[in-house]
């Protein structure tokens, strides 16, 4: 997995313009797209029969280039098109191809498909008879490709403009575009690949990439590996469960600060007894505490509201998650202090900052500017963002981690995390990867516990 960068349209067309200025025309763009899919396509296909969808744009101006190239390595090809092409480049790469082109009705199946009917260029959803005649076609094909995107899902947001059959790959073009990682959309191919076409594209949203971990050094002690303070609350076990996580990644002690002696547990969680604010303070008070994370099942009471404030006055890291972000949200408490971490689902974060306008990369983006907190927006796609703009989105999470308490258990490791390396950004992004590994490596039918179980592992991975 890389931090592959993921691109807007409009800055993906800037990025195509600067490399036109610096002297690679606008088809030989098209001829280095249309190889890489080839390429692709050749590769797991062979010379299994081939029908290429294309469209009137550039997206079917790489299309047509596959056509041609595939059809040199006696492939044999057929071409059926949404109607004439609009843009140069498109009629060149057509006119190359030179061969028959079907309309889209009358075009039998095959065994592999190419969607390259649109790609950013798309403004609309797709008028149904094509929608139909393009599932049907797809759920025909033993192999199926999206070129650049699914034909239907708008490349900034990730909705689905009309309703996109099932790739088994999405082959992107020069960069990822939100559309690749946000869902829907993001749920319509099995297999993502990013081919790279020579456009240099820098931007400010990547893909979460597996992180580089250090291991302790001979001279650290529990202290200098960071020690966690978790207040916990009313609903014991979600505290314990972030206290378990916190414990189990990387850091070198945890503190529970809440009722003692009713739960079960890891021996080397330290329980301490901090039940009204006034405790919760004096604990805090710590000056060798590295991090503070309150909300697992901190309760939304007055005493919780007591609690919180003592946390968020402390002055030490934070981590804020569920019930406190529910408080902050009401506006029953303090400010955010800057450079907390704060971990919400859709719910938490609407509550917190309101229905923001764009993707969910926007809106990751504006809520941490303004809290200039990191924001971690979760979800089968999970956005990061921190105040200076930076975005990275995981992809390919198990939906089994759709179970009750595992994100008590990313809070607890964010915890841990912004403990060890004591920047939240990295912080988090480390956090969403472990939890996302430690998932993988639970399979299936996993309960939080289990996740907690696996976090060393997925450490050790990284190491
Ligand atoms: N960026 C790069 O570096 C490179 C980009 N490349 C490729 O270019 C692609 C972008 O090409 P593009 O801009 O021509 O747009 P594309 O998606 O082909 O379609 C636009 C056309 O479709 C039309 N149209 C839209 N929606 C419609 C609908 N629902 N139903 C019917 N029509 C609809 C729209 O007309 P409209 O009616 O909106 O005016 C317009 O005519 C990109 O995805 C990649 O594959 C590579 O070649 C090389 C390097
Ligand atoms: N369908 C899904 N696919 C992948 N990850 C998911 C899915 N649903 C939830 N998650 C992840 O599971 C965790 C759930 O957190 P949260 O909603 O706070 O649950 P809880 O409060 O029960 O702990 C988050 O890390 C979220 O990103
Ligand atoms: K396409």
């Amino acid at each position: 997995m890389s931090d592959l960068p993921i691109l807007t349209a409009a800055q993906m067309r800037e990025a195509e313009q600067a490399a036109i200025a610096s002297g690679i025309a606008e088809y030989e763009l098209m001829e280095r797209a249309g190889a890489a899919v080839a390429e692709i396509i050749w590769r797991a296909g062979g010379r299994r029969d081939l029908l290429l969808l294309c469209g009137p744009g550039n997206n079917g101006g790489d299309g047509y280039v596959v056509a041609r190239l595939l059809r040199a390595r006696r492939v044999p090809v057929r071409v059926a098109a949404l109607g004439e092409s609009r843009t140069e480049s498109a009629r060149r790469a057509r006119s190359s191809w030179g061969g028959p082109v079907e309309t889209l009705e009358d075009a039998a199946p095959a065994t592999q498909i190419v969607d390259a009917l649109f790609g950013t260029g798309l403004s609309r959803g797709l008028d149904s008879a094509v929608a139909d005649r393009l599932r049907c076609l797809t759920e025909q094909a033993a192999f199926s490709y999206a070129v650049d995107l699914p034909s239907s899902v708008e490349t900034d947001s990730g909705a689905l403009l009309s309703a996109v059959p099932q790739f088994g790959v999405c082959i992107a073009l020069g960069a990822l575009k939100p559309a690749h990682v946000l869902h829907p959309a993001a749920g319509s191919f099995k297999r993502l690949i990013c081919a790279d076409i020579g456009v240099a594209a820098s931007a400010q949203a990547h893909r979460l990439a597996a992180p580089h971990l250090e291991a302790p050094r001979g001279a650290d002690h529990k202290y200098s590996r960071g020690l966690v303070a978790v207040v916990g609350g009313s609903m014991a076990g979600a505290g314990l469960l972030a206290a378990e996580a916190a414990a189990r990644s990387g850091a070198g002690m945890v503190r529970l600060l809440g009722a003692v002696g009713e739960l079960s547990g890891s021996d080397a969680i330290v329980r301490v007894k901090a039940l009204q604010a006034d405790c919760v303070e004096a604990e805090l008070s710590d000056e060798r505490l590295a991090t503070v994370l309150a909300g697992p099942g901190l309760g939304r009471d007055q005493n919780a509201v007591g609690r919180l404030s003592a946390v968020l006055r402390c002055g030490r890291p934070l981590v804020l998650d569920a019930d406190a972000l529910t408080l902050l949200g009401k506006g029953e408490v303090g400010d955010i202090p800057p450079s907390s971490i704060l971990t919400p689902h859709e719910g938490e974060f609407v509550r917190l900052f309101g229905d923001l306008p764009g993707s969910k990369i926007d809106r990751t983006r504006e809520a941490a500017r303004r809290s200039a907190a990191v924001v971690v927006l979760k979800g089968s796609d999970t956005v990061i963002g921190a105040p200076d703009g930076r975005v990275t989105v995981a992809t390919g999470a198990s939906p089994w981690l759709s179970t009750a308490g595992t994100g008590d258990v990313l809070a607890g490791l964010a915890a841990g995390r912004l403990a060890v390396v004591a920047d939240p950004f990295r912080a988090a992004c480390e956090a969403v990867w472990l939890h996302g590994e430690a998932a993988r490596r639970a399979r299936a039918a996993f309960v939080a516990d289990d996740l907690i179980a696996q976090l060393p592992a997925a450490i050790a991975s990284r190491l």
